[in-house]
């Protein structure tokens, strides 16, 4: 099969068996798995391990966030688990990606956080960032061009001004929800298909498909639309 979809299902629960069950049922409908903070949290590199096993791709999201020298040696740990795709977040600035990318095996794509998609425009001024979303995305992406990470996390709203600054890079875009879907927390918010003609690499979708009645006619659902 040459063809992969572009589809992560986010896996955000501690149960690992609940994990493992919702990854069989979607697993010829997503190209990979994503396991979060909540799923870290409860089951530790040895959950990843039996993740792995399944034969998908893991992105491995624990939007690592600290200084430099710790980032570096958290990544240095989470190494050996070799996961296709790792977060840190990009407003931890740039000696910190660096070294994050420093630590990584060469097959893992580091990719930082830029704007998270549940914030807003009022959310953004309330932190004190500069700018509106667009300017706090485009800003980041270039900080992490240039310590050499692999791309960026954004809203789909954004990713279109990111890829034009940033073509080679890979551009991960969670807050997707097909037409119809409930929103939740998630506040800019694209469709899967606009998503991927704005240029997304890889879109994360949690909800939509874990918390549907039949997990997977839902990943099948969002699969035909691409
Ligand atoms: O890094 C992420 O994956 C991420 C970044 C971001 O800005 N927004 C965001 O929602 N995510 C993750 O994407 C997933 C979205 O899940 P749903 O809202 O259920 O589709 C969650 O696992 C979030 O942790």
């Amino acid at each position: 099969m040459t063809h992969r979809s572009p589809i992560f299902v986010a896996l955000d629960t501690p149960e690992i068996e609940h994990a493992k069950a919702i990854a069989a049922k979607v697993r010829h409908h997503v190209g990979g798995i994503k396991l979060g903070l909540e799923f870290f949290a409860a089951n530790g590199r040895p959950g990843v391990r039996e993740m792995a096993a399944l034969g998908l791709p893991i992105f491995l999201d624990l939007k690592l966030h600290d200084i430099p020298n710790t980032v570096g040696k958290a990544m240095h740990s989470l190494a050996t688990l070799e996961p296709a795709i790792v977060t840190v977040h990009a407003s931890g600035g740039r000696a910190m990606m660096e070294d994050a990318k420093a630590a990584a095996p060469l097959g893992t794509k580091v990719v930082g956080v830029t704007m998270l998609t549940s914030l807003d425009e009022s959310d953004i001024d309330a932190v004190g960032f500069r700018g509106n979303a667009h300017d706090q995305v485009t800003r980041l992406t270039e900080l992490a061009r240039e310590a050499g990470l692999d791309g960026v996390v954004c809203s789909g709203a954004e990713v279109k001004a990111a890829k034009k600054l940033w073509p080679g890079g890979f551009f991960v875009v969670p807050g997707v929800r097909p037409a119809d879907g409930v929103v939740g927390d998630q506040k800019r918010v694209v469709t899967p298909r606009q998503a991927l003609d704005h240029g997304a690499s890889v879109l994360v979708i949690g909800r939509p498909i874990t918390k549907a009645e039949d997990p997977d006619i839902a990943a099948r659902a969002i699969e035909a639309t691409l």
